[in-house]
């Protein structure tokens, strides 16, 4: 299936760079990863102000189409321009840039064992200047391999559904959004599917907050679940994390291995929201699920500032009275 497109791919190259994009009319080839396809289908009427900042996807050439996948199969056909840098930091933060880090990240960022050597993302900056933002989240996407991750994620920042794909080693994005009246920031992390529920310690440091997607016709990927909570808590020394689990494609009723009544059931278990999602469908419960978990990620740095400060307000009374 191959999707029209009008959209004009600028690539502004700082430095050498192995990342080259086509955008045509008919089709988009990418030679980098499936990830740049999000940044290429932005519509300028989404209010979504999205940039996918890391990049670390395979990189055979390979032919994405991408579909909504109910209705009329004639995509939304973006009508913006959208500029490419490279370079190697992530510090741009202007709207529908890409960054792409440099290739050398690649080879150790693909790992998904227990202890990789991966040292995360870089350093993300928000579009202020400030480290980090109250209002910034770094959100992680884990789950078992093809229960929809990507999708979800390309559902969220395009409104798009991919039909065709290649398994996703790992890909970034910056995603400006609103939330609850609040401009927001959110970093989000397509990891690859962890195969027996194994993620990397890296990966669950490096997030404030992770949604644990399986796939309701895959009832291994359910069981992972557990198993991926488990390695986070692990991995954050504290099984009390921000999170949410989604359960995708609700779409497929008719091949459910898993029943909502289960996935409800083990939300409450892992203290954590569920969202019943599907990918191909859209709906709004996909954004309610990423917004949730970034609320969740912001209340409680709230509330963990707070302590601090409620903390330093005693111990200097105490400082001034033990005098
Ligand atoms: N019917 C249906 N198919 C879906 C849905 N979500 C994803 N898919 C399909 O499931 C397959 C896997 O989707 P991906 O998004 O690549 O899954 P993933 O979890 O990112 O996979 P890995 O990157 O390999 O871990 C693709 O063929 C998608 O088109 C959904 O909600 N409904």
């Amino acid at each position: 299936m191959s999707t029209p497109m009008a959209v004009t791919t600028t690539i502004s190259t700082a430095m050498p760079t192995t990342v080259t994009t086509e955008a045509s009319t008919t089709t988009t080839s990418l030679t980098t990863t499936r990830a740049m396809l999000t940044s290429t289908l932005l519509s300028s009427s989404n209010t979504i102000n999205t940039t996918p900042i890391t990049s670390l996807n395979n990189c055979s050439t390979n032919t994405v189409t991408t579909s909504a996948c109910t209705g009329s199969n004639t995509p939304r056909i973006p009508n913006t321009n959208t500029t490419r840098t490279t370079t190697p930091t992530t510090t741009t933060a202007t709207s529908t840039t890409r960054t792409t880090t440099p290739t050398t990240t690649t080879a150790t960022s693909s790992s998904t064992t227990h202890l990789s050597p991966w040292s995360g993302p870089p350093t993300f900056t928000s579009s202020s200047g400030h480290k980090k933002n109250t209002s910034d989240s770094r959100l992680v996407v884990l789950g078992a391999p093809a229960v929809g991750k990507s999708a979800l994620v390309v559902r969220l920042l395009t409104g798009r559904f991919i039909w065709e794909y290649d398994p996703t080693l790992e890909a970034a994005y910056r995603h400006h959004t609103t939330v609850d009246d609040d401009p927001a920031v959110m970093h989000i992390y397509d990891t690859a599917g962890q195969e027996e529920g194994e993620i990397s310690e890296a990966h669950a440091r490096w997030g404030d907050g992770f949604l644990l997607a399986f796939s309701l016709i895959d009832r291994r990927s359910f069981s992972a679940i557990s198993t991926i909570h488990a390695a986070v808590a692990a991995a954050r020394h504290t099984p009390n994390f921000s999170c949410v689990i989604v359960a995708n494609k609700t779409d497929l009723g008719h091949l459910a291995e898993v029943s909502e009544d289960e996935a409800t059931e083990l939300a409450g278990e892992l203290g954590a929201s569920l969202f019943m999602t599907s990918a191909c469908d859209g709906g709004p419960s996909i954004q309610a699920a990423f917004f949730e978990l970034h609320r969740d990620v912001v209340r409680r740095r709230w509330s963990r500032r707070r302590r601090s400060s409620a903390k330093t307000v005693i111990e200097g009374f105490y400082k001034m009275f033990s005098r």
